[in-house]
């Protein structure tokens, strides 16, 4: 059988969730503070449509931004993106805007076809449960992703397990069927096992915001 390898890259400025979608996805457990200071990739093995693939999940654990060629590393790395923003928070989604613009400036280049990025591109506002304290509207978001024809959804890692599970499973979907055999540049580095992640989540602590 062949073995497929899925790269996914989970950008967004710190604070957004990211780490918290991933072992939301993982897990299934929503905890509520990690240590991040390192990058990481995350692997699991999983059976899509009676395939199986081999999923790698990049975590960059960010700093805000500050090393564009750092992200063009991820952006050249991954088959697929996850990029998030926090709905009660507006500067994460003008990060998620320029990210999101700069996946697909890099990808029209290489692309066949222009649609060929677009279901790789998943644009997510997490921390629907805050709600009351928005600042992106859900218009906003749905605005940029049908701009940058990216598919969005709005979320929370921290109420929401089906839902997640679900955005993860269809991003992994899409970049399979993409199969472009990819020119595997440098990768990420740092890679962690399951029972790293889960001693990163349940051993270590990050001071509270
Ligand atoms: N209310 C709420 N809080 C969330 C949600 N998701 C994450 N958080 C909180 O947001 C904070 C940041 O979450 P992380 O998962 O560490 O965010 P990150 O994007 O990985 O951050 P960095 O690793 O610093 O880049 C933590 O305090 C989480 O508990 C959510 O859906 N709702």
């Amino acid at each position: 059988m062949i073995m497929n390898d899925i790269k996914l890259a989970v950008m967004g400025t710190e604070g957004v969730g990211k780490s918290a979608l991933i072992v939301r996805f993982l897990t299934r457990r929503f905890i509520g503070e990690y240590a991040s200071s390192t990058e990481c990739i995350y692997r699991k093995r999983m059976s899509i449509d009676g395939r199986q693939l081999n999923l790698e999940l990049y975590d960059p654990c960010s700093q805000p931004c500050e090393g564009k060629s750092n992200l063009n590393e991820q952006i050249h790395w991954a088959d697929g993106f996850v990029v998030v923003y926090d709905i009660s928070d507006r500067s994460s989604f003008l990060t998620a805007t320029a990210i999101v613009h700069l996946i697909r400036e890099t990808h029209l280049g290489v692309a066949k076809r222009d649609r060929d990025t677009d279901s790789v591109i998943f644009l997510v506002g997490n921390k629907q449960d805050l709600c009351h304290v928005r600042e992106v509207d859900r218009e906003e978001g749905q605005r940029l992703a049908s701009e940058c024809r990216c598919q969005f959804y709005e979320l929370s890692a921290a109420e929401h397990y089906q839902e997640v599970v679900l955005m993860f499973s269809k991003i992994v979907r899409n970049a399979s069927l993409g199969g472009k055999a990819k020119d595997r540049r440098r990768r990420p580095s740092g890679s962690k096992s399951m029972a790293k992640l889960i001693n990163n989540v349940f051993g270590k602590r990050r001071k509270s915001v």
